[in-house]
């Protein structure tokens, strides 16, 4: 079987989830050929008759993390839609595992922006971890049923305690989503998604609403599992700081245009300012941070987004609008080095 039958395969979803539990073949290859988990060539969104963005220009690797910046509304969750074959391109080219997207079907981890459980809510942890492997099947879990039978099963509980242990979440998975706090949930929530082994994780604003040491330490999870799950990470962010010793590219949206390329490129005053069309200044706190000063309403890059570093702008001015506002190459070969990832991992953040 070929890599690209196995991710036919899988895409059978009926099913995936005992297809993986079989061991199926997760490569990032189609025989010799290297296939890029997402490859975006002059693609453009379009919403109402809207253009959102235009000329973007991306390759994500296996195992690379790369962050989707940029002001309100300017179209981050759009871009998470067309991956996700929710919303076909307007223009341009997008392949996500090889495959146009939708196609993935197992393959991809998504975790949508805001959800949170109601206090009352009483599914335990560790079953809303499991709907990730099986719930498009059977719905949530009724006390004392079980999904599959013998070994399966074995496999599938395997799996899923596997998977709570790898986000760090063993300690509280038994007990009630609703009684558990916001961090807590979130990594319940990525270990739902990563649960069917994806190749590609979907993040949407994952950070949102949580503390500042639970952000370091989520933030940190994430760039662990990257690189040991070997799983590419797409995760739309506000605030690019908690994130950015662990990104191997960013893609800034900007009214019309975007830039893509690793972070040294791409959060830089001459390309943000090219590509804001106003004078935006970046600054390096003497913590390593980065802050925006001027420029467009685009809280991406503050140290800390509540607390209203930026200064002033509109970057949301129709006439700014353009489609050759994509500055920089997202092909930059350049890898992570592993000596970008802080001293230890996530343990080493405030929790
Ligand atoms: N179905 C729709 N019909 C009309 N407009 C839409 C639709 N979906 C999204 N939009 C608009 O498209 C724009 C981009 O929305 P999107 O959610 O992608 O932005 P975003 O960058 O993720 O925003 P935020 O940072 O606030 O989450 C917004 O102006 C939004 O109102």
């Amino acid at each position: 079987m070929t890599a690209v039958d196995a991710v036919d395969a899988v895409n059978t979803d009926s099913e995936a989830a005992a297809a993986l539990l079989d061991g199926e073949s997760r490569v990032c290859n189609a025989g010799n050929e290297p296939v890029a988990v997402v490859e975006l060539r002059g693609a453009s969104a379009s919403v109402a008759g809207r253009t959102l963005w235009g000329g973007v220009d991306l390759t994500v690797e296996c195992g690379e993390f790369v962050a989707v910046l940029g002001p309100n509304g300017v179209g981050k969750s759009t871009l998470v839609k067309v991956l996700l074959g929710v919303l076909p391109a307007a223009a341009g080219e997008v392949r996500v595992l090889g495959h146009r997207p939708g196609t993935a079907g197992a393959q991809i981890g998504y975790l949508p922006q805001r959800r949170s459980f109601d206090a009352s809510l009483r599914i335990r942890g560790i079953d809303v971890v499991r709907l990730g492997l099986d719930g498009d099947r059977w719905g949530i879990p009724l006390p004392g049923t079980r999904r599959f039978g013998g070994t399966k099963r074995r496999e599938a509980d395997a799996r899923v305690r596997e998977v709570i242990e790898l986000v760090g979440a063993s300690a509280y998975a038994h007990r009630a989503i609703g009684e558990c706090s916001g961090g807590e949930q979130q990594r319940l929530l990525i270990a739902q998604a990563l649960v069917r082994k994806p190749r590609l994780l979907v993040l949407d604003e994952p950070l949102d609403s949580l503390d500042l040491p639970n952000q370091a330490s989520v933030a940190a999870l994430i760039g662990r599992i990257s690189r040991s799950e070997d799983v590419a990470v797409v995760m739309v962010a506000h605030d690019v700081n908690p994130i950015l010793p662990y990104l191997d590219r960013v893609v800034y949206l900007a009214d019309g245009g975007a830039a893509s390329g690793t972070p040294e490129e791409v959060i830089t005053t001459e390309t943000l300012s090219k590509l804001f069309r106003t004078p935006v200044e970046v600054l390096r706190a003497s913590d390593g941070r980065l802050v925006v000063v001027g420029g467009p309403e685009a809280p991406v890059m503050h140290s800390d987004r509540h607390a209203g570093a930026l200064v002033g702008g509109d970057g949301r001015d129709a006439d700014r609008r353009a489609t050759d506002r994509r500055v920089t190459d997202g092909r930059a070969s350049d890898r992570r080095a592993a000596d970008r990832r802080p001293a230890g991992s996530e343990a080493d953040d405030a929790r």
